[in-house]
């Protein structure tokens, strides 16, 4: 079915822009474009930035094929010959920008920017999106879920439910970024390097005649990683009671059950209830693994009742972002040139509803890191000719919607969010490794306060715009109103 060119992975809008360009000979304007969110999603305080990887291979690869190109002369009688023609030379040949992957971002700040010939920067729109706003959303939930598991092992345990099999691996890379220790996914572990992890389903018991029988063949398979699935008839009469057996078996022989799994029924009082058993049967190094339907919430309200659980298997809610599966990131125009002129123009969008005015111009994106206490401050964008930021003059960080909220700072560590990917179409340098990014977003966190992590009504984490950005976009307003 599917060939791998995701070439004509975009919107028909975007090829017909690109026609009406080589129509009218503007082929060659440059355009530059940011993507950026305007809520964060859950309710969190953070975003997780994923997606990067995937479209750095995206860019690499872009090319119209034959096929891709029949296609389009099948597809719109429009399109001229010459044009399918220049499309068999088509390459990326632009520059893109990005933060690092695993980097904590926030609504209205860019994430990531395209500057290029407009037919390219405008193809590769809806994949950059469709790619950051996937793995951002469910790097995001993870995290969430990672914030309330503290230390205990993550298993990310979703692909059966997953929107199809691409949203299964990558999402489990992107839950993995914000740290889960472990997919069940072995394309995923294969593809990517994950630990994988994985216990035995229901079936295995109910095609034995007994419990006890499963639990003893399944543990001499796999003497060294026994964990039992507990719940298939009654879990503390049944299940826990031929773990046991089969645990003090194992140990007998010098190896030792690893875990068991609880599946449904309350996982609290089941957890504590297994718990004294393994212990008065002298298998205190027995862990307590548990799985059904778990959410940051749940995992919250179990920990809170005192659940004895050391592992969690967490699935549906995850891969999906059940309760809020989309993040509306956006990809927008702020500046285009001409072909042959050196000077951007600064475009805006104006919209009845003040969130989605653009905010003009190429910005540069600063992470403001107080020097008194190590904690980011504000995140702050300035245009591109702003050096005060860079030679570290005293700055006024003020909110762009109530500039009257002001604040003073002078002995700061400004840090660019948006690095350079890819320059006139050459990657600059390859993605880092996945526990490079890993260990990335574990230091990320440390850099902010605690008030703007917290999992519910998180303070708000400053997103300024530099005065000079800040009197262009109300200058455009201004003219356009
Ligand atoms: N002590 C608890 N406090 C809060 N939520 C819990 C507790 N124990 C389990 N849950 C959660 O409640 C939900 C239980 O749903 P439900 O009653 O449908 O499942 P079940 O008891 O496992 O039944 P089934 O056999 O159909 O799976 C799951 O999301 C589970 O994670
Ligand atoms: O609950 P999740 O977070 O999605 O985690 C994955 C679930 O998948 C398996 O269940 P299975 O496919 O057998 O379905 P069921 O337990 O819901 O019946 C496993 O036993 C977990 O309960
Ligand atoms: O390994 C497991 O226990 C597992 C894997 C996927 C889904 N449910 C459970």
């Amino acid at each position: 079915m599917t060939d791998g060119n995701l070439t004509l992975h975009t919107d028909k809008y975007q090829i017909n822009m690109m026609y009406a360009h080589w129509v009218n000979g503007t082929c060659n304007d440059y355009a530059a474009f940011e993507v950026y969110f305007r809520k964060l999603p859950f309710g969190n305080g953070y975003a997780v930035f994923a997606g990067l990887e995937r479209v750095v291979r995206y860019i690499q690869e872009l090319r119209f094929g034959e096929r891709e190109i029949a296609y389009l002369r099948e597809q719109e009688e429009n399109y001229d010959e010459s044009f399918l023609d220049m499309l068999r030379e088509f390459r990326f040949t632009g520059d893109l920008y990005a933060a690092a992957e695993g980097s904590l971002v926030f609504s209205n700040e860019p994430m990531l920017r395209v500057e290029g010939r407009i037919v390219e920067a405008q193809l590769v729109e809806t994949a950059i999106l469709n790619m950051v706003n996937y793995q951002t959303l469910i790097a995001t939930k993870a995290s969430r879920i990672k914030q309330v598991a503290t230390d205990d092992n993550l298993m990310e345990f979703g692909t059966r439910r997953a929107q199809e099999t691409e949203a299964a691996v990558w999402g489990a890379r992107a839950a993995y970024i914000a740290g889960f220790d472990a997919t069940s996914n072995m394309r995923a572990g294969m593809l990517f390097g994950i630990p994988t992890q994985g216990t035995h389903a229901h079936s295995w018991v109910q095609g034995h005649d007994t419990e006890l029988e499963a639990f003893e063949r399944y543990a001499e398979a796999l003497p060294d990683h026994v964990t039992l699935l507990v719940d298939t008839y009654d879990t503390l009469k049944s299940g826990m009671v031929n773990a046991i057996k089969v645990g003090l078996k194992l140990k007998a022989a010098g190896k030792h059950l690893k875990a068991v799994r609880l599946d449904s029924g309350d996982l609290a009082y089941l957890s504590k209830q297994a718990r004294i058993m393994l212990d008065e049967a002298g298998l205190q190094e027995v862990r307590i693994v548990a799985s059904n339907d778990l959410d940051e919430n749940i995992i919250f309200n179990l920990k809170g009742q005192g659940a004895r659980i050391d592992s969690w298997g967490v699935g549906t809610q995850l891969i999906t972002a059940s309760d809020q599966p989309s993040l509306g990131g956006v990809y927008k125009l702020v500046a285009r040139r001409s072909a042959g002129e050196t000077e951007w123009t600064p475009v805006i969008k104006i919209s009845g509803n003040p969130e989605k005015v653009t905010t003009p111009g190429i910005k540069n994106v600063y992470r403001i890191i107080n020097n008194e206490n190590g904690k980011a401050e504000a995140d702050y964008l300035a245009l591109p000719d702003e050096t005060d930021i860079e030679e570290g003059k005293p700055l006024t960080l003020f909110d762009p919607i109530h500039p009257y909220l002001r604040k003073e700072i002078s002995d700061y560590n400004a840090i660019p969010l948006l690095l350079p990917v890819f320059r006139d179409g050459v990657l600059r340098t390859e993605p880092p490794t996945l526990d490079h990014i890993r260990n990335f977003h574990k230091e990320q966190l440390q850099m902010f306060w605690p008030e703007h992590l917290r999992k519910l009504n998180p303070e708000h984490y400053p997103i300024d715009l530099s005065p000079k950005a800040w009197q262009l976009k109300m200058d455009l307003i201004q003219k356009y109103r």
